[in-house]
């Protein structure tokens, strides 16, 4: 594959022949003018020209309106390590390491149904409405579990939620990804990881703010509405995708999308950029084909064309090395652990946690798309191994009973170097593996992108669910330093998987993936491309290094 050199005609990529733009195109594109027997669409142009614009106000509105749904997949796990801690008898019982587990895990499992069904609803219906589904269910959830009185109400309140999280965390880096000038992707699906983080940040600042307060987990809970309605509201005011918009027929209408994310773009690029569409999304059904054959025939193409195959080995591979590493049994229960080994404020003591994972999330956005996936995910998983071996051993040489020995664990040294191996975990963990599975959509080609990224992020929360459901168990029965330890192990393994099976996918467009994925997982190849496409993208936006990633 020669990077960065494509026909347009041929490719609907942005990176293309230099041919100029040509300067008789209609502005109003009916189905004809983009049908390919119009002559527009047979002439070659510049595709790249339009990927050089500044990215628009609008679009950073959008990012930011849609990152609010990873504010709340963030917030909505967040909160209830805190919760945990917070709960004691306000359910009528006292929590068992049973009830904590139930509770926390619902969320899991109803996010792994959402995110199953996500992918082929959003094809069906649109992003922007499967956005607002999710919302209604945050605000149900939320509102049952804030006036829940049994354990049971709030393992059903978390499940409903659940569907929402999952939902939208399929849905926000998806409608991010679509919306996105090709050269912003990388980072703008990013800054909906910053917002997950972000929002278990807060959750857990104000869970450690409320520590002491009757009652306060309801509030910890409750505030979580406010973002949910809002972005509601906001969103019934914003745009579908235009890719979403060509697939439905509605060019026009993903031309006037197009025009408000590529500001300053002319209406000849604007009338490629959507003939551009319509080569990539266009269905490849027959007319009239009913949903259950169209359901078989992209299950068939997902899993039976080969390339396709390799891209969801991976893109499932990845969101299993996130949540098999054992990052989110931190994220769920370091309040827990922490309160158990003796520290006095087990929630403060997590926000430290808490708060490298997004300062690192930080990191990731500033080199995801200048340093490249594969490279980051080779340089950080090793060390979340590391780490997690120092945090085995510190725990080993813990002392039992701290509480009543010691009065705070703050004060001993292993209990010091449990807190620095976490944050050291959190920091390699938050620049690598924590941000680039949530990049899966620019694996898929369109016609099984819906299906492979409900599969890839269906992955994430059976992890997710396997975690938490199984860590307060393995505290008990393996002890914590069997119990990290084995993480570590894991971790081992997941920095092989990156190793041998992703190759180096940034500033690839749709194409180069897919040609890439298509003989193998071509991993040297992958990385040999690299340096001369970004040399041709600096050469072209003059010195900026900040290259496309796909379309
Ligand atoms: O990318 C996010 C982020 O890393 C969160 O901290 C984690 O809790 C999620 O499971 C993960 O998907």
């Amino acid at each position: 594959m020669s990077p960065a050199v494509y026909s347009g005609k041929d490719s609907g990529s942005p990176v293309k022949t230099k041919t100029m733009p040509t300067k008789n195109s209609s502005s109003s594109l009916d189905n004809s003018s983009i049908d390919s027997s119009c002559p527009m669409a047979g002439e070659e142009y510049d595709s790249v020209a339009i990927e050089l614009h500044r990215m628009s106000a609008m679009m950073i509105i959008l990012t930011i309106t849609a990152s609010i749904s990873g504010f709340l997949f963030g917030y909505d796990t967040g909160y209830i390590s805190a919760a945990l801690v917070m709960i004691k008898e306000d359910l009528s019982v006292t929590l068992t390491t049973g009830d904590k587990s139930l509770i926390t895990s619902s969320t899991s499992l109803g996010a792994l149904l959402g995110a199953l069904i996500a992918g082929t609803i959003a094809d069906i219906h649109g992003r922007k409405w499967v956005i607002t589904g999710a919302n209604i269910l945050f605000l149900v959830g939320a509102g049952a579990q804030t006036g829940a009185k049994t354990v049971w109400t709030m393992i059903i309140g978390r499940f409903i939620m659940g569907w929402g999280v999952g939902i939208a965390s399929l849905i926000a880096p998806l409608y991010i990804s679509e919306m996105a000038p090709a050269r912003f992707r990388g980072r703008l699906v990013v800054i909906n990881v910053l917002a997950i983080t972000g929002g278990q940040v807060i959750a857990y600042g104000i869970g450690a703010g409320l520590t002491n307060v009757h009652n306060g987990w309801r509030i910890l809970v409750g505030i979580s509405m406010i973002p949910a309605a809002a972005q509601m509201i906001i969103f019934a005011f914003l745009p579908e995708t235009p890719r979403f918009l060509v697939r439905a027929g509605r060019k026009d209408e993903a031309k006037a999308v197009l025009n408000r994310i590529y500001a300053s773009a002319s209406d000849d690029e604007l009338d490629h950029k959507v003939i551009d569409l319509v080569k990539f999304t266009q269905s490849t059904f027959p007319e009239g084909t009913g949903l259950v054959k169209r359901l078989y025939l992209t299950f068939y193409d997902l899993y039976f064309v080969p390339g396709n195959l390799r891209a969801l080995i991976i893109a499932c591979g990845l969101q299993g090395v996130q949540q098999f590493c054992g990052w989110n049994s931190l994220v769920y229960f370091s309040a827990t652990v922490f309160q158990s080994v003796g520290f006095k404020n087990a929630t403060a003591v997590s926000l430290i946690i808490t708060c490298t994972n997004f300062l690192f999330t930080c990191v990731a956005f500033l080199i995801i798309d200048r340093v490249g996936r594969r490279r980051i995910l080779i340089c950080t998983v090793w060390g979340m191994s590391l780490a997690l071996v120092i945090c085995s051993i510190a725990f080993h040489y813990l002392p039992p009973n701290l509480l009543q020995s010691h009065g705070n664990a703050i004060d001993n040294k292993w209990a010091s170097v449990i807190i620095f191996s976490l944050m050291l975990f959190a920091a390699f963990y938050a620049t690598g593996i924590g941000n680039v599975p949530w990049q899966q959509s620019e694996l898929f080609p369109m016609n099984v992108r819906g299906l492979g990224t409900s599969m890839a992020t269906a992955t994430n929360w059976a992890g997710s669910l396997v975690v938490s459901s199984t860590f307060l168990t393995m505290l008990n029965n393996i002890t914590p330093t069997g119990t990290f330890a084995f993480y570590a192990g894991l971790c081992a393994v997941g920095w092989c998987f990156c190793f041998y099976f992703y190759p180096e996918t940034a500033n690839l467009n749709l194409e180069e993936v897919q040609d890439l994925l298509k003989d193998g997982f071509n991993i040297n190849k992958s990385v040999e491309n690299q340096k001369a496409i970004k040399q041709m993208y600096k050469s072209r936006a003059s010195g900026d290094d900040f290259a496309p990633t796909s379309v």
